[in-house]
């Protein structure tokens, strides 16, 4: 490379949208264009005089592209400091020239291994070493180095480099988004190679998002919000697709992941499962084996909180169930897929968002924010094993209708936040009650919504009775049969008043708290 006085552009990227167009603006600035192999060859290719960072090291690229930037004439070019006269001898002793600006953007890891079956030779060969070094250095130096992650940033980038100033505030943003591109690529990396079985609760944790969708607002107009996805994720909710109807809100989200993970449990081959959700909690579900008549026995759960609900289907949804749902104001609607006729009738909903979402596994871990950090969890999974552990402590032993039932109603309980009661009945939810701070009043509003359909019920509890009334009010409104996990001091007293109330009674040993 000559010696001369224009400024250096440094172009590595692996994603190269939008990259000649900015190579021509830097040249038309004039810029030196330095690039890597691949880079250069495609510059070169659109006619652009490009000098390869092998000739400006005088070193080769080597080990299969190892080791390309990784030399002290590139990371002394980013790093040195303009107003150091040290700086200044040193590089100039060693020949060595500022570099101003930097486009690079890294080897696709995330995308390799969203591939379950990648090996871990070609995981590993697709880490980016030398592009997140060049990255981080480019902007530690950003007072003095212009760093571009991401071709998005080229027409606003561009726009000042042209006018003759990228400002100061400018480059600490970039810097900035640097150093989170760089972060969340090794998150990704991190968590890959982390076995959770071993390491559950991790000395340090980062956990890697981008952004999916801007809401207008978060929970109130006067919140801002984004919503995110985990990087590599292809499921789930905020990576679903919107078949049809307005813009999503937080809520919508925020329900429609309460409802598909409701649907996603009770998914089962030659079944339909369909599901009611509001303010986050479950007020109807059922299993049938036609959809229609799930959704049907799912409305009836609580036909008043259907109004305005989420509903979401295990399966993929036909042209009866969306004719059946007409006439009812929904938010949203999830399934897996849709008929194309069924689709058409969800079409002529105004105020219905469909959502068509990706079979996916449940999250790994769960975070909540607290003040000063986060409570990171393994979810609530049901353990295979559950059901099999149900113990009788009561006289009467359950039909096996009622087991049946009990089991449906101690599976949904999981998604009814504390403390949680769920009625239920021919696999259908009759009767919820969520979120009160005490179990009575669950009990109260649970029996409250099913009426007359509380007569032969079975009833869930996610926690111990700890005292005997919600099991004698369950029994004056015709509950018949009680699943709850025991272990309060009082379990003696709730089992007397079980046995006098002909009432059959289940222990799980296990607790399902949601809050
Ligand atoms: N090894 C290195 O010194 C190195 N320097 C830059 N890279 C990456 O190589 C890619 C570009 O290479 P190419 O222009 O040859 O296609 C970029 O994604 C860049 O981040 C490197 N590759 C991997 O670490």
């Amino acid at each position: 490379m000559t010696e001369s006085v224009n400024k250096v552009a440094l172009l590595s990227a692996y994603d190269r949208r939008g990259l000649v167009d900015f190579a021509k603006l830097l040249v038309d600035c004039d810029y030196e264009i330095v690039s890597t192999g691949g880079t250069a060859a495609e510059l070169r290719a659109a006619g652009i005089d490009v000098v390869e960072v092998s000739e400006l090291t005088g070193a080769p690229e080597m080990l299969g592209g190892r080791v390309k930037t990784l030399h002290p004439k590139i990371h002394g070019g980013l790093l040195g400091l303009r107003e150091d006269e040290g700086h200044v001898r040193q590089m100039s002793q060693f020949g060595i020239r500022n570099i101003d600006v930097v486009v690079n953007n890294l080897y696709p890891f995330v995308e390799t291994v969203r591939n379950k079956d990648v090996s871990l030779f070609d995981a590993l060969e697709n880490i980016d070493i030398g592009g997140p070094a060049m990255t981080r250095a480019a902007a530690k130096n950003h007072p003095n180095v212009v760093i571009v992650v991401d071709p998005n940033d080229y027409e606003g980038v561009g726009r000042m480099i042209r006018d003759g100033l990228v400002t100061q505030r400018e480059r600490r943003r970039l810097a900035a988004k640097a150093f989170q591109h760089v972060a969340a690529y090794d998150t990704a990396i991190s968590s890959f190679l982390r076995d959770d079985a071993e390491t559950s609760d991790p000395e340090e944790i980062t956990f890697g998002y981008s952004l999916v969708a801007k809401p207008r607002y978060g929970e109130n107009p006067h919140q801002s919000a984004g919503i995110y996805s985990l990087l590599g994720a292809t499921g789930g909710v905020v990576n679903a697709e919107q078949m049809h109807g307005i813009e999503m809100s937080y809520l919508n989200y925020f329900d429609a992941d309460a409802a598909w993970s409701v649907a996603r449990e009770f998914a089962e081959a030659g079944k339909h499962a369909a599901v009611v959700v509001k303010h986050a909690n479950p007020c109807g579900l059922a299993v049938r084996e036609h959809q229609i008549d799930a959704w049907e026995a799912a409305r009836a759960g609580d036909p008043v909180s259907a109004f305005g609900g989420i509903v979401a289907f295990s399966e993929r949804m036909n042209s009866d169930t969306a004719d059946k749902m007409r006439g009812l104001l929904l938010d949203v609607v999830i399934a897996p897929n849709y008929d194309d006729e069924a689709l058409a009738i969800l079409r002529t909903r105004r105020r219905t968002r469909v959502l068509k979402v990706a079979a996916d596994d449940p999250p790994r871990l769960e975070v909540r924010s607290v003040s000063g950090g986060a409570l990171v969890q393994e979810p609530d999974n049901l353990d295979g094993d559950e059901f099999q552990d149900f113990r009788v402590v009561t006289e009467r032993a359950p039909t096996d209708e009622e087991e049946i039932d009990l089991w449906f109603a101690w599976r949904a309980c999981r998604f009814v936040k504390s403390n949680a009661i769920v009625l239920a009945k021919d696999r259908a939810l009759v009767g919820m009650g969520a979120g009160q701070p005490n179990r009575v009043t669950s009990v109260n509003l649970s029996a409250r919504v099913a009426g007359d359909e509380a007569v032969g019920a079975v009833m869930a509890s996610d926690a111990f009775f700890p005292f005997p009334d919600a099991v004698e009010f369950a029994a004056e409104v015709g509950v018949k049969a009680v699943v709850q996990p025991g272990g309060s001091v009082n379990d003696e007293s709730v089992i007397d008043a079980a046995n006098e109330l002909g009432i059959a009674m289940v222990f799980t040993g296990r607790r399902h708290f949601y809050h």
